[in-house]
């Protein structure tokens, strides 16, 4: 298949740029709709739930110093220190269901007092001086899709929160076609970054959901995975160095691509979710732009063997550049609604699991490895279905987050989460986490679909990701919370990682600390105090 046929909505290259506008996802051009099989399926009522309008919503007056305000606009003109209603909307929280919910609800408490757009790294160093000086809040702002509330610090003790939206700094620095690599400003979004790469024949290879929205300091301060993480890595894997600005100077990372002079500080910096400073510059490895690809469905007969298939692959290889797995439930429910979660054709056996392999690359490598997975895949029990599930999960794959408001609207709770494990324990994990949501949302009288799939695997382990759907109660933020926290219970109770690539901000960080401990703990808020000594940065986040 030639990948220059495809059509504009579909090819990830041709997708727009998104500005998100709070509360709905996505390009308002092309908004979600209920399909009826998807509503038949949940069980909406009909009933329209759309809550307050985001200019409605009523926020408390700017608190930002005037010392504080005049010196931030000293250093970057009126312009750029923004604090009109709209603006402050739209950096509130992020793209999460409950965030969701709780600016439909009117609720407008973690609203910024302004919202800054530094122009250089320079600015941003300046910014964090002042909000240092201050004490005033500070929040790094890439895409704002962030799902475990790392966009709403906690403003207690501090006179103030400025979001520092980064937008401005969207250049392409450069590439380095000798090493292959290319380093590029933080506030490119992902589609504009892989724009300006493809116009010199690269891409970056870093796709995940939130694509249209996201951007490259957001990735590399979530330690973000995309839908090709099996052929080209999760994002940490393809940074090569970073620049971060910090209150109190620079760190400029990455002098070589790999380097015995002490600790690798690079991981220090990725994941850091905002809390050690502002990432102003993110150099990465980059790839020449496929010419071929091949994308398959494949039928197997129950997860666990379709997980024993991607386990094979995974440690004896071939890889593919995609390789995903849904469970019964995600698959029969993709089926019913090609439209829907992933997106799935409606041919090939019904029942069982369905696999999704995407091979790209140069013609005659991608046709030897499609033959080779091919063989691990049959001999692991999989039948192929053939191209068309394949490229119908490739074509839809952007449209699933669209859902989401409508099915908001219809009364409908539809919230996801992940987490990872080794292979040895991933079964019982994936069953623990269903039974403690479906448990949970049973007992409030919503009994759920808990749909999971895994998409992004390792030689010794791979990560889950559920999706949940139920009606709402009257209270669907506490009914999601309580679920919630039941699933992550469940997570810690079978030794897996809260969160494989959705971080950690305000919604993990309590089972986060749990899992790495008090002394761990102690470090990383001793590098904290070195780099940020009043505090200001991202309070409450992570650490
Ligand atoms: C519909 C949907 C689908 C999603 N799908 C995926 C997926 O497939 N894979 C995946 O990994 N994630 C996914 N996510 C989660 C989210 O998109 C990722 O966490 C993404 O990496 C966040 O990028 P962003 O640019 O939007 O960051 P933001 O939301 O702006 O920020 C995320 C966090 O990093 C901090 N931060 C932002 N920029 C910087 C910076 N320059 N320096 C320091 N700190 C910074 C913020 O303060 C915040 O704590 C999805 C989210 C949604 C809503």
């Amino acid at each position: 298949m030639n990948i220059h046929a495809d059509s504009p909505r579909t090819d990830e290259t041709a997708l727009p740029v998104v500005h998100l506008r709070r509360p709905r996802w996505g390009d308002p051009a092309t908004p979600g709709e209920l399909p009826a099989a998807a509503a038949a399926l949940v069980g909406a009522d009909g009933t329209e739930r759309r809550g307050v309008a985001p200019d409605d919503v009523v926020l408390a007056e700017p608190q930002l110093p005037v010392d504080a305000r005049s010196a931030l606009v000293e250093a970057l003109g009126e312009h750029h220190v923004i604090d009109d209603h709209r603006s402050r909307i739209d950096h509130t929280r992020g793209y999460s269901t409950p965030d969701i919910l709780a600016l439909r609800s009117g609720d407008g408490t973690d609203a910024p007092d302004v919202v800054v757009t530094p122009g250089s790294h320079d600015d941003v160093l300046r910014v964090l001086e002042i909000c240092a000086e201050h004490r005033v809040a500070v929040v790094p702002f890439t895409g704002g899709t962030s799902v475990v509330g790392g966009l709403a610090p906690d403003r207690t003790g501090f006179a103030g929160v400025v979001t520092v939206d980064l937008a401005r700094l969207d250049e392409l620095v450069d590439i380095d076609e000798i090493s292959r690599t290319a380093t590029l400003q933080a506030g490119l979004r992902g589609v504009r970054a892989e724009e300006l790469l493809r116009a010199k024949g690269y891409t970056l290879g870093h796709f995940p959901q939130s694509y249209a929205g996201a951007g490259i300091g957001g990735y590399a301060a979530t330690r973000s995975a995309g839908q090709s993480s099996a052929g080209y890595g999760r994002f940490d894997d393809m940074v090569e160095g970073m620049v971060l600005a910090t209150p109190r100077g620079t760190i400029a990372l990455g002098a070589a691509p790999k380097s015995a002079a002490g600790p690798d500080l690079r991981h220090l910096v990725l994941g850091s979710e905002g809390v050690l400073g502002i990432i102003t510059e993110v150099t990465v490895r980059v790839h020449p732009v496929p010419d071929h690809r091949v994308f398959e469905g494949w039928h197997f007969d129950d997860f666990d063997a379709g997980a024993a298939a991607l386990r094979a692959l995974a440690q004896d290889g071939p890889m593919p550049t995609v390789l995903r797995l849904s469970d019964e439930m995600e698959t029969a429910i993709n089926l019913a609604d090609p439209d829907g979660a992933g997106g799935t054709d409606a041919a090939g056996p019904t029942g069982g699991c369905l696999a999704v392999i995407g091979v790209e690359g140069a013609h005659d490598e991608v046709e030897a490895r499609h033959a080779a997975v091919t063989a691990v895949l049959e001999r692991a029990g999989g039948v192929s279905m053939g191209e068309g599930p394949g490229e119908s999960w490739r074509t839809g794959r952007f449209r699933a987050p669209y859902l989401r408001d409508p099915l908001l609207d219809a009364g409908v709770l539809v919230e996801t989460l992940e987490t990872v494990t080794y292979w040895s324990r991933l079964a019982d994990l994936k069953v623990l986490v269903t039974a403690a949501l479906t448990d949970t949302l049973t007992a409030a009288g919503t009994a759920p679909l808990v749909m999971c799939h895994i998409s992004h695997v390792y030689p010794a382990g791979a990560s889950l990701y559920f999706t949940v759907v139920c009606p709402q109660t009257d209270d669907p933020i506490a009914q999601w919370a309580a679920a919630k926290t039941a699933a992550n219970d469940a997570i810690r109770a079978a030794g897996a990682s809260i969160t494989h690539h959705h971080a950690v901000g305000r919604d993990h960080r309590a089972t986060y600390h749990a899992e790495i401990g008090d002394l761990a703990l102690d470090a990383l808020r001793a590098v904290k105090v070195a780099l940020d000594p009043a505090g200001v940065c991202n309070p409450g986040i992570l650490i």
